[in-house]
């Protein structure tokens, strides 16, 4: 064994050097000639660089590193290996200080590595003892850490480095070395002009690491962009042997993501400096442990975390530039094996960013007087990561261009060199997204993606990149402060809108920040709202996820492509009614499709596409992986979304691939007027919609190619009868809908029913159809049903479910309130459930109608039973089980006890008792269903078991902080007793 690797084992406790890099490194340093540059990542061991030939020098070496908490570290971390090493610091007690002066002063100097800060190393009382030192030849090496601090071009530019160039001036004939894990060209040169080095030898890492996979989600794009990051993590933990980081610019987003991970099963925690220091040591050792299995965090974490089965690194927000953002992502896959890397690239973000960065930059300049060259460092920083993001080429190539490394061999190391059609395909829709914001915005866009200065005016003080993320906590302060606001906005807007007959309003309704449709603001539908439209947008998305399931492409784009099929719904229908329609003819084949055995699918076709997708998937690429849905054949047409008919047109379809909207089976069956009707103005609309964008015709191309592959549209489940099936998915369906107003109770018992009819309702394994359902709180389902989103259900043979608001068509205004006797066969087991749904529905509907005093005639006329027509299932259902209408109980409705429970409980909301906005919600329902829940009773007795429950709900707990806090909550018992006695004597 040479001396070197004797000094490793014994000092280091390492066999052999971590790499040859390191080996060359230390062997070069000990020469002692020529000043180094060591440019090697995070973790490659740049620390062992100058400790090992510090300890085999007979002196000092003298360790510059820009924080304290970093050289408290490496302090710890010497003293372990028994290696004389301290710091010099301001927080030092002077007594120690004493100690280690003399120390220094002594003839033979124990110590053997000196920390000290670039501030301390400049300081007149420090001078003295570094004169002396190198007078008497002591100093064996000068290791400048984190030597891109003395660049103003790097991300961490820090004034006190400059200082060390006079430093190195003076310390002549001592041995420099500079290290960084981040360096581009220009702060290379800039750190050896800097710090005068003379001619070093440079050794750098290839910057390319061929374990890690790029891409880059546009994260506007997604409707669900959690559970697309669930999706990622599943792919890259996938044998549960790993863990990851999600890295937010906030400690607010740290929390969020993390919540909203947990919420669908992952173990995660954020990490952030607003945490209790030993909230946060807990965080860390959990993850480090593996306990937890993503920390969620901003970047003050990371710096000395060193772990080497990081399978992925997640930012959810952009890093503040391409070097910090090369550093943060290279944390995953130090033990070399492949690991993921993605941006969830938001255009939003990134338009915050640059905002906050200018406002940066004017309060510098306002406090130093002057503009400076350097000022449009961080701007040009910044812009590097964005089009990092933005651009059509190699990911790895571009970080090695970035760092002046030589283009890499990326091999499909990225999403571009993957699959370049779908980065082009996303960037185009991200593109066709700004410029509709920008249109929405009435003012131009400034850059390729609609960038406008002023947008965020008056946003937060620092953008949120500082080391130990300082500055976040005023401003998430503010945030939260704006968001109570938004959201008691909101609700008094929905009050307001409840007391008027104005509904009109819902229209105006601005979408939330994170709406995931597409032309959310387009008004084009009349009295067709935003959400219900994203409610719309969900249906679609789980039934596409069941597809999904079924189809075994767990990392398919759902999302997008649900918002992709909702838009095409939305763009070729004029009414609300018809678009509805649309939009669960669709689902229901969809689930249909799920269920039913995948007898035509090309496996071959299905897997290799599947593979190829890493991630992201346009909607194009989702659709042509599908095997071929019920008229699959109409995709060749002009427009890429199915329309329900399509849909509906089991065998014409694919012999006459032609003539796509003629000669429906279904449609000229003429199963009521309302349809025939239904059917003309479809296929008006549908002809004049002539959209024919890019992904279209990509869409097209591919669906193509695939119907070439594929046989025939999947067959019903066998097991069931047609009529069965039909039913069942309608169920289903309506299912979806109704699950915010339906009681529990019943649901649970219909939930047994439909077992018994051999219906699986399909669970959502990621907990997103529930995630969903409770997003949508009591609140919005008042508002869905108050503005008429939900009138009246048509319920037939062939179309499943559809909703028509009845003042588009007054005459054919239909009431559905059917008595089903427990006797009923398993046959129409479904047939009970969707009818109760259906009669929840109307009473809502009518209550709507006679509190609205002036409402249209039509909506009166619903209440009159006399003006009520049927509309049915298959004749011999109808036979069955229609039932006249009944009278309208005049018991408390779900809708009224949600109404009580949110203006109870809102108080609570405004004082901060609850964690979240979601978990209100999630609670206000819950207890709107536990209150409406059982025997009939009066809005006074609502009224007062809601107090009693909110209160015996506050007493236990400070703060609602999970759903787990109600878990517990059941009615009170004298409570409901008292109420069912008044019952049972009244
Ligand atoms: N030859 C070696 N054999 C085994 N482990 C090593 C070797 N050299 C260094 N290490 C270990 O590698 C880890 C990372 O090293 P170090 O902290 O020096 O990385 P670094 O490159 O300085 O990272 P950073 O950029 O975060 O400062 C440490 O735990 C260190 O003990
Ligand atoms: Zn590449």
């Amino acid at each position: 064994m040479t001396s070197l690797k004797q000094a490793l084992k014994t000092h280091f406790g390492f066999d052999t050097f971590r790499s040859k890099l390191q080996e060359d490194v230390v062997n070069a340093v000990i020469k002692g000639n020529r000043d180094v540059f060591v440019c090697m990542p995070t973790g490659a061991g740049k620390s062992l660089c100058y400790q090992l030939p510090a300890v085999m020098a007979g002196g000092i070496t003298l360790v510059i590193s820009p924080l304290i908490a970093l050289i408290q570290d490496q302090v710890d971390h010497l003293r372990d290996r028994n290696i004389a090493a301290c710091s010099i610091n301001s927080k030092l007690p002077a007594a120690e200080r004493r100690l280690i002066l003399a120390d220094l002063g002594s003839s033979s100097p124990r110590l053997k590595l000196l920390y000290i800060t670039p501030e301390m190393v400049a300081s007149s009382s420090f001078q003295p003892c570094l004169t002396d030192l190198c007078s008497r030849g002591l100093l064996s090496y000068l290791a400048v850490d984190e030597a891109h601090c003395v660049s103003q071009w790097g991300h961490d530019f820090r004034p006190d480095y400059l200082k060390l160039g006079e430093l190195r001036a003076r310390l002549q004939g001592v041995p420099c070395l500079a290290l960084t894990a981040t360096a581009p060209k220009n702060v290379q040169e800039d750190i050896v002009k800097s710090l005068r080095m003379h001619m070093p030898l440079s050794f750098m890492s290839p910057v390319f690491r061929s374990n890690l996979h790029y891409d880059v989600i546009y994260r506007d794009l997604l409707p669900n962009a959690y559970v697309h990051l669930l999706a990622f993590i599943k792919k890259a933990i996938a044998d549960e042997q790993g863990c990851g980081i999600v890295y937010c610019r906030t400690r607010e987003g740290c929390e969020t993501v993390a919540h909203q991970l947990t919420k669908l099963g992952v173990s995660a925690k954020p990490y952030h400096a607003g945490l209790k220091a030993g909230d946060r040591t807990e965080a860390q050792s959990e993850w480090m442990q593996g306990k937890v299995l993503v920390i969620v965090a901003t970047i003050s974490f990371g710096m000395g975390v060193d772990k080497a089965n990081v399978r992925f690194v997640a930012h959810w927000n952009l890093a503040k530039s391409l070097a910090s953002y090369y550093q943060e992502s290279g944390r995953a896959g130090r033990d070399g094996l492949p690991s993921c890397c993605r941006i969830y690239y938001s255009l939003k973000d990134k338009e915050q960013i640059y905002f906050l960065i200018r406002q940066e930059v004017k309060r510098k300049q306002e406090k130093r007087g002057s503009a400076k060259e350097s000022d449009k460092t961080a701007v040009k920083d910044f812009e590097a990561m964005v089009s990092f993001c933005e651009q059509e080429s190699c990911r790895h190539a571009t970080i090695s261009k970035f760092f002046g490394d030589k283009t890499p061999n990326c091999s499909k190391a990225c999403d571009y060199c993957t699959n370049p059609k779908l980065v082009r395909a996303q960037l185009e829709r991200a593109a066709t997204l700004s410029t509709r914001t920008a249109a929405a915005q009435s003012e131009g866009p400034k850059g390729p993606f609609g960038f406008q200065a002023g947008l965020y005016e008056g946003g937060r003080k620092g953008y949120g990149f500082e080391r130990y993320d300082e500055a976040e906590g005023s401003s998430s302060e503010d945030d939260a402060i704006k968001r109570k606001k938004d959201f008691s906005d909101l609700f008094r807007k929905q009050m307001k809108m409840r007391k008027s007959n104005n509904i009109q309003m819902e229209e105006l309704e601005a979408p939330d920040g994170d709406c995931p449709l597409r032309d959310a603001t387009n008004p084009k539908i009349p009295r067709l709202s935003i959400k219900a439209r994203e409610h719309c947008l969900f249906l679609l998305q789980e039934a596409l996820s069941d597809q999904q399931r079924a189809e075994d492409a767990s990392n398919t784009d759902t999302l997008s492509l649900a918002a992709d099929i909702e838009y095409g719904v939305f763009k070729s229908h004029k009414s609300s009614n018809l678009y509805k329609a649309a939009v669960l003819k669709k689902v229901s084949e969809m689930k249909k499709e799920a269920q039913a055995p995948a007898v035509n699918e090309d496996a071959s076709v299905s897997s290799s596409l599947s593979d190829e997708q890493q991630g992201f998937t346009s909607a194009s690429e989702i659709y042509s992986m599908k095997r071929r849905r019920v008229g699959a054949s109409l995709r060749g047409s002009s427009n890429p979304f199915i329309t329900a008919k399509e849909l509906l047109k089991p065998s014409l379809s694919n012999d006459d691939p032609k003539s796509p909207l003629e000669g429906s089976g279904f449609f000229n069956d003429g199963s009521g007027e309302s349809f025939i009707t239904a059917n003309e103005e479809r296929t008006k609309e549908t002809k004049t919609d002539s959209t024919s964008s890019a992904v279209s015709s990509s869409i097209k191309a591919r669906a193509n190619a695939i119907s070439a592959v594929t046989n025939s549209p999947t067959k019903g489940c066998k097991t069931m009868s047609k009529k069965q099936q039909k039913l069942a998915d309608a169920a289903k369906s309506s299912h979806s809908i109704f699950q915010y107003f339906t009681k529990k109770q019943t649901m649970e018992i219909k939930q047994d029913e439909e077992e018994k009819a051999n219906v699986t309702v399909p669970s959502s394994p990621c907990g997103t159809s529930q995630d969903y359902s409770k997003r949508r709180g009591a609140a919005e389902a008042i508002s869905l049903v108050e503005s008429h989103d939900l009138d009246v259900i048509l319920v037939d043979q062939k179309s499943d479910v559809i909703f028509l608001d009845n003042e588009e068509e007054p005459q054919k205004d239909v009431v559905l309130n059917i008595k089903v006797s427990p006797q009923q066969n398993d046959a129409s087991a479904t047939e009970i459930k969707l009818l109760t749904e259906a009669t929840v529905t109307q009473e809502m509907s009518e209550d709507v109608g006679e509190r609205r005093g002036s409402s249209p005639p039509a909506k009166r006329k619903r209440s009159d039973k006399t003006m009520c027509k049927r509309v049915t299932f298959s004749s011999a259902v109808e036979e069955k089980v229609l039932q006249p209408v009944a009278e309208p109980t005049k018991s408390t409705t779900l809708k009224e006890a949600a109404d009580i429970v949110v203006r109870y409980l809102d108080p609570f909301y405004s004082k901060g008792k609850f964690a979240n906005k979601e978990l209100f919600k999630s609670f206000a329902r819950y207890l709107s269903h536990l209150l409406a829940e059982g025997e009939d009773k009066g809005k006074g007795q609502v009224k007062a078991e809601a107090k009693a429950l909110i209160k015996k709900f506050f007493s236990r707990i400070q703060r609602c902080e999970s759903e787990e806090d109600w878990k517990s909550l059941k009615r009170l018992e004298n409570c409901s007793n008292s109420i069912s006695s008044q019952n049972n004597t009244g």
